[in-house]
């Protein structure tokens, strides 16, 4: 293993066991005396989980939906709530079918709905407890003051749209199916997400709606992205309509399949998320509450097209941004989102959990109460030890790991995990522009000569699998005839691929920052050294071999004698800086060259920590 590298350990972790799970299951019926029973907090929460996944075993047998290991089938996490036909499960209903202290040898625990973190409800509602990292802006009292709740949407939804029955229901609004009522589309079903304004009891939860609309309208047009049709309003509710979706929710079917998909339904599953999210990435919007639940299929057939739905969490995100508020569904929350600074990548670990949860059936980071989750997901690593895993191909282990990478900067992104040797050979993968090119030739651009040099020589230890990607993106930047690139094709590359929501997300502010490259081409070779990310080939297990060898390259391509004052004028270091302790071990004693130290962290660039820990 390299030097740096952070392979995952192999210790037992807390994958959600199994007992843990039909102990969840079957809570409503444990008594507290069971061993294993939960404290009086947990019970309450999961309880609800159980709930949550409505009805009877009977209603499920009504439905004519099969499981074999489950009797809830829910069209929805909180349906039960409103149902008139399924009242909560609570002790006195419980379905008698379950065993008490019985555990029944089930292949995979639900994942069951996720709830939100505690923060994200608190935030829109403006109920603040005690350690809730809630964002206290926007309090109730602002109701009384009177809170603009005009959306400036059509009044007219009535005249226009006949609400059906529900077909789903979250935290913040319930869906209906709807028929247009006149019109050349007369006839035609929709959904309509119906989003009641008494809900809305904060200014931000007022923003929240505003930004969900607007987000939907910018990316409208991806084939794997709801599509979104028009918002109205009235006193009471805003109305989003959208094209409706009859294939339920991907939870459902994970359920349904009693848990494992295999490989290769997975695969498929897969590439679809993976395609809204590399999308939603370069259009500079992040989703935030990626999970089964949020993805719809548009029918109920097997091979149904899968859309993402539900960007009442997502946001715009500058390509230098980070985002501190703590958002999310607790399974699904990325370790740098507890940290209170991300940026796309978090997508990327809920990306994740749902590939480790389809391919295995449990979820990787499990514990009773929302504080043991966020535990294990800044702690504890998956497991790939238990089944099914021994027996899955290493390709779809390293696709998962690479995506449940703790450090956000090693972890792959959303267009990566489409290259990834997993899925690019598969019929449907088109690789798209991955916005990270971008951001890497930006420090590239601004990097000393010595730092240039130093990542060619890296970009020469490239294998086949990492080629693979740089070649895709550097041919959709569309070369010339001699193989080079301009801020020209970097600029048409993106404007082919925008939307309105680069705008927002201050995509072409961003390329003023390539300006570098306005009087000259940039070729493959190049290319490499600019767009390699030390932070991910340093979580390789052959990264040491790569820096050896890089740094023989180096040396031989004619390094010199180097003094301490003129690497600090390089590195761009100012006269605070006390640059013969920070650079001491950066030059080797013996000839005055850069060490083999100094040449990894050159690698990385010179940052504030490394200045703080030389201090
Ligand atoms: N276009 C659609 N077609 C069919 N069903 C839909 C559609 N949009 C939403 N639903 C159903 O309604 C449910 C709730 O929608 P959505 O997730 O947008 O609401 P929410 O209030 O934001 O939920 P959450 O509590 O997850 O934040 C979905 O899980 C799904 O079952
Ligand atoms: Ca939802
Ligand atoms: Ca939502």
């Amino acid at each position: 293993m390299g030097v740096c590298s952070s392979k995952p350990s192999t210790k037992p972790t807390s994958t959600s066991p199994l007992s843990d799970l039909q102990l969840n299951h079957h809570k409503a019926n444990s008594t507290p005396t069971e061993a294993n029973s939960v404290p009086a907090e947990d019970v309450t929460s999961t309880a609800q989980t159980a709930i949550s996944v409505n009805g009877t075993g009977n209603e499920a047998a009504e439905n004519g939906k099969k499981s074999p290991f489950f009797f809830f089938q829910s069209p929805s996490p909180a349906h039960y709530l409103f149902s008139k036909k399924s009242p909560a499960r609570s002790p006195a209903n419980f379905n008698s079918n379950s065993t008490p202290k019985r555990f029944f040898k089930r292949p995979f625990p639900p994942p069951s709905p996720a709830k939100h973190i505690r923060a994200v409800l608190a935030r829109r509602h403006g109920s603040v407890k005690p350690n809730e990292a809630a964002i206290p802006e926007g309090s109730v009292d602002e109701e009384v003051t009177g809170l603009d709740k005009s959306f400036g949407f059509s009044k007219h939804f009535a005249n226009k749209y006949e609400l059906g029955e529900e077909v789903g229901r979250g935290h913040f609004g319930y869906t209906c199916a709807a028929k247009i009522k006149k019109g050349e589309l007369k006839g035609q079903q929709v959904a309509v997400k119906v989003i009641p304004k008494a809900k809305m009891t904060t200014a931000i939860a007022i923003e929240d709606v505003r930004r969900e609309v607007k987000i939907l309208r910018a990316l409208n047009g991806h084939s794997n992205l709801i599509q979104f049709y028009d918002a109205y309003e009235d006193r009471e509710n805003v109305y989003v309509v959208m094209e409706l979706c009859e294939g339920g929710e991907l939870l459902d079917r994970i359920l349904s399949r009693g848990g494992k998909y295999t490989e290769d339904d997975a695969k498929a599953v897969m590439i679809q998320i993976l395609n809204v999210v590399s999308f939603c990435h370069l259009q500079g919007v992040v989703h935030r509450d990626l999970k089964p639940e949020n993805f719809l299929f548009t029918s109920k057939e097997e091979t149904s097209q899968l859309k993402a739905i539900d960007f009442g969490l997502s946001d715009f995100v500058r390509p230098d941004e980070r985002l501190n508020d703590i958002v999310g569904s607790a399974y699904y929350v990325a370790p740098e989102v507890l940290h209170r600074s991300y940026s796309t990548e978090a997508d990327v670990w809920s990306v994740g959990v749902i590939a480790y949860i389809l391919l295995c059936g449990s979820r990787p980071f499990w514990a009773r109460t929302e504080s043991g989750i966020f535990r294990t997901v800044l702690k504890a690593d998956p497991s790939f030890d238990e089944p099914p895993w021994p027996s899955l191909s290493p390709e779809a282990k390293d696709f998962v790991k690479r995506l449940l990478y703790k450090d956000p900067r090693k972890r792959m992104t959303a267009a990566q995990a489409l290259s990834h040797p997993w899925l690019r050979d598969c019929k449907d993968v088109k690789v798209p522009l991955d916005i990270l090119i971008f951001k890497l030739m930006k420090v590239y651009m601004r990097s000393s000569s010595l730092r240039k040099a130093a990542l060619r020589a890296l970009s020469k230890t490239l294998t086949v699998n990492e080629l693979h990607y740089m070649k895709e993106q550097f041919a959709l930047l569309e070369p010339n005839k001699n193989g080079t690139i301009s801020i020209e094709n970097i600029k048409a590359a993106l404007m082919r691929n925008a939307t309105d929501a680069m705008k927002e997300s201050r995509i072409p502010d961003f390329l003023a920052s390539l300006n570098a490259l306005q009087f000259r081409r940039m070729d493959f070779e190049e290319f490499c050294a600019a767009t390699l990310s030390v932070h991910q080939l340093e979580a390789l297990d052959r990264w040491e071999q790569h820096a050896r060898c890089a740094y023989e390259l180096f040396e031989s391509g004619g390094s010199r004698p180097i003094v301490i004052e003129e690497l600090a004028s390089e590195l761009g270091l100012g006269p605070s800086v006390p640059v013969h302790a920070v650079l001491q071990d950066w030059i080797r004693h013996s000839d005055g060259k850069l060490s083999f130290l100094g040449f990894v962290k050159l690698l990385h660039g010179i940052s504030s920590r490394t200045i703080a820990k030389a201090q």
